[in-house]
C-alpha cells in the first residue's frame, strides 16, 4: 500500500467572518493545514480551542486541522497560500499591515466580491498595489458560494482564475473537496466582475421582493441584470463566457434566490420601506453592493455602458425613486422599441456584446482613446 510522503500544504485564511471561516474549513477539508487569522483574539481562541465559530456559522464544527491566531505574524509564516476575507473597503488598510510578513513566494487569493468605493478598482488590483507583488502571484475565487450552505456541507462549485494559469491550478489543487469543486480561468476582470455585479442585481432583487412582486419581474430582472454585467465585465476586458459561467449566472441565481445573501436581504429591506441608513444599521455583517453601487456606475458612465436596472438601485438607496417604481423595462429614453440586447443593433454583424466592445472601443477612440483596462 503507498503511503502519502509529502507533507500537508500550510495555508492562511485572513478574515474569520462566514466566507473565510467557511472557506479556511474548505482547505482544511481538502487536507491542508490552515491557520485562521482573526481580529478579535477571543473569537481566534473560540476557533483554535473549541472549533467553532458560534457568531457567525452556528453549529458548525470545524476540522481539527484549523487552527487560529490574532498575531498576523504568526498566521503568515510559511504560508504557501493566503486567501483574504475582510470587507472590501477595508482591503488597503489591511494589506499595509500584511506586507512586512508576506513571504516572497506566497501565492495571494481573494475571496472577496466588491469594489474599492474610492478608486473603483476590484480586489486584485487593490492587492497588486498594496502589497507590489507580480500579477501572477494573485488569484481570485468567486462563484455560487453561499457560506452557510458550503459550511453544511452542501456540494458547490467555484472558479479560481489568475493571470498565471499555473497559479489558478495550484490554488484550484488546494481548494477543493468532495463537496467543493474548483474550476480554473485566466479571465481575471470577467471572474471578479461576475462577483460585484450580481451582488447590485440582487440588491434589485430583494427590492422588489420586499415591495411584493412575484416571479415574473424578478426572472426580468435577472435576466435583463446579466445582460447589464455582461456588457459592463466586457466593456471593461472580460469574456462575454465568464459571465455566463459559475462566478457570473451561477452566483447570479444563488445570490438573487436565497434569504441567506446578505446583499438580497438589505434590498428586502429597503423595498419594505427602510431607509439606507436603517438597513445598514441593521445588517450584521458584509453586503457589498451597498458600497460597490456607486463606483460601478462611475465606471459604467465613463465608458459608455447603460445599466438601468444598477441606476434604479442606486436611485432607490439615495431616497430618490419610490422602491414600487423599479422596473426591468426602464431601460432607455427612447420610445421606440428596443432590441433584447443593450445598445443591440440588429443589423450588425454578429449582433450583441462583441458588436457593442468594438463599437465602443472606436466611440472611446474618437472620444479621445480612452480604452478598456486590461488587468
Ligand atoms: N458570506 C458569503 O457567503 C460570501 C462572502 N463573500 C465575500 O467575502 C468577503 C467577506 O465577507 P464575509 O466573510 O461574508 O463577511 P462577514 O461580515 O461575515 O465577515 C467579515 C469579517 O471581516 C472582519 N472585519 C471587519 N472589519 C475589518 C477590518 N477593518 N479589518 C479586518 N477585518 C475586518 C469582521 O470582523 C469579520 O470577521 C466579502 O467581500 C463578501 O462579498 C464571497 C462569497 C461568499
Ligand atoms: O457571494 C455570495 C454567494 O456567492 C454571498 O452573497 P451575499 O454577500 O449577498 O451574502
Amino acid at each position: 500500500m503507498s503511503r502519502r510522503l509529502t507533507s500537508p500544504a500550510r495555508v492562511t485564511v485572513l478574515g474569520t467572518g462566514s466566507w473565510g471561516t467557511t472557506f479556511g474549513k474548505i482547505l482544511a477539508d481538502g487536507g491542508a493545514d490552515v491557520t485562521m487569522w482573526a481580529r478579535r483574539p477571543e473569537l481566534a481562541r473560540e476557533i483554535a480551542k473549541q472549533h467553532r465559530n458560534s457568531d457567525y456559522l452556528p453549529g458548525v464544527q470545524l476540522p481539527p486541522n484549523l487552527t487560529a491566531t490574532s498575531n498576523l505574524a504568526e498566521a503568515l509564516r510559511g504560508a504557501q497560500q493566503v486567501f483574504i476575507a475582510v470587507p472590501s473597503q477595508t482591503l488597503r488598510d489591511n494589506l499595509v499591515a500584511i506586507r512586512p510578513f508576506l513571504e516572497p513566494e506566497t501565492i495571494v487569493v481573494s475571496l472577496m466580491k466588491g469594489v474599492e468605493k474610492r478608486s473603483g478598482l476590484r480586489m486584485s488590483e487593490v492587492i497588486r498595489q498594496g502589497l507590489e507583488i507580480d500579477p501572477t502571484r494573485i488569484a481570485v475565487a468567486s462563484g455560487p458560494n453561499l457560506a452557510l450552505e458550503i459550511a453544511r456541507e452542501q456540494p458547490t462549485a467555484a472558479v479560481i482564475s489568475s493571470v498565471s494559469l499555473e497559479t489558478a491550478q495550484a490554488v484550484a489543487l488546494l481548494a477543493r473537496n468532495r463537496y467543493f469543486r474548483t474550476f480554473v480561468n485566466t479571465d481575471v476582470i470577467g471572474t471578479e466582475f461576475g462577483g460585484v455585479l450580481k451582488n447590485l442585481i440582487a440588491v434589485a432583487i430583494g427590492i422588489v421582493d420586499g415591495v411584493g412582486y412575484g416571479e415574473n419581474t424578478k426572472a426580468s430582472i435577472i435576466t435583463r441584470g446579466l445582460v447589464e454585467m455582461t456588457d459592463f465585465a466586457v466593456a471593461q476586458g472580460a469574456q462575454a463566457e465568464t459571465l455566463s459561467g459559475l462566478a457570473g449566472l451561477g452566483d447570479l441565481i444563488a445570490t438573487c434566490q436565497s434569504p441567506l445573501s446578505r446583499n438580497n436581504t438589505a434590498g428586502r429591506l429597503l423595498g419594505q420601506g427602510y431607509s439606507f441608513s436603517a438597513v445598514v444599521k441593521q445588517m450584521q455583517q458584509t453586503a457589498e453592493g451597498l458600497a460597490s453601487v456607486a463606483p460601478v456606475l462611475e465606471l459604467a458612465r465613463s465608458i459608455g455602458v447603460e445599466m438601468p436596472i444598477v441606476e434604479q438601485v442606486k436611485q432607490v438607496l439615495d431616497g430618490t425613486l419610490d422602491p414600487k417604481d423599479i422596473a426591468p423595462h426602464l431601460t432607455t429614453d427612447s420610445d421606440e422599441p428596443q432590441g433584447e440586447r443593450i445598445n443591440d443593433d440588429a443589423e450588425a454583424p454578429g449582433g450583441g456584446v462583441v458588436w457593442r466592445s468594438i463599437k465602443r472601443a472606436f466611440d472611446q477612440l474618437r472620444d479621445g482613446g480612452r480604452s478598456p483596462r486590461g488587468d
